[in-house]
């Protein structure tokens, strides 16, 4: 802890820790008028994730992927979620992360990808920071049917979309992915 930190952490409860912990955690925080004040928040401390977005500027298309995501259902919203190829890091780096995860859930093996920017999806609830990419890709990098890890319960559908329909599907809400969304809307930057 740094000496002039606003904030001193005073207790952790781990409330379950089955897949992740989700901790219960006690802080002190220095308001801006000298106050101290105490709070209590509940923290899911999640791995970080990689996410990468693959473009063929060829035949115009995204590689994106469809699957069952039970927050979408709870939130009562259409649970076959579209998104970028993705995982999490467990102990890999992301570089590493993101060529595997590419080729377990589509089977395209990536020639070359490059780290555009992280984000955190929810820092108040969330310790995870997820690393993105972008990347081209051609027919030919296809090696494998993807569809991800049957053993994990994973069911993951390959899509191929024209990528204008895919930077509407963000405008219209078919695509509301957080990782999605950031991605879509950093290739439209770049390709405009
Ligand atoms: N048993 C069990 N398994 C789990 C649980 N949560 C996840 N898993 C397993 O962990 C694996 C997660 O798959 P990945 O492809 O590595 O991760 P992801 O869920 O696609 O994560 C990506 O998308 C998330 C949602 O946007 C991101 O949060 C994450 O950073 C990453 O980008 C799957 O096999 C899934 O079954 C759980 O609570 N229990
Ligand atoms: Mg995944």
């Amino acid at each position: 802890m740094e000496k002039n930190d606003p904030i001193r952490i005073v207790g952790e409860e781990i409330l379950s820790d089955d897949y992740a912990p989700l901790k219960k955690v006690s802080y002190e925080q220095r308001r801006r008028d000298g106050s101290w004040q105490r709070q209590q928040r509940e923290v899911y401390a999640n791995a970080g994730g990689a996410a990468v977005l693959l473009h063929d500027p060829t035949r115009r298309t995204v590689l994106l992927t469809r699957q069952f995501r039970i927050g979408a259902r709870l939130a009562g919203i259409d649970a076959f979620v579209i998104e970028v190829p993705a995982g999490m890091l467990d102990d890999a780096s992301p570089d590493q992360r993101v060529r595997a995860e590419l080729c377990e859930e589509t089977g395209y093996r990536a020639k070359e990808v490059r780290k555009v920017l992280a984000f955190m999806p929810n820092p108040s609830s969330l310790t995870e920071i997820v690393h993105c990419y972008l990347g081209e890709y051609e027919r030919g990098d296809k090696q494998g049917e993807g569809g991800g890890k049957e053993e994990e319960g994973e069911d993951i559908e390959v899509l191929e979309i024209d990528v204008d329909e895919a930077f509407r599907m963000v405008e219209d809400g078919r695509i509301v992915d957080a990782k999605t969304v950031i991605l879509l809307q950093r290739l439209q930057q770049e390709l405009s």
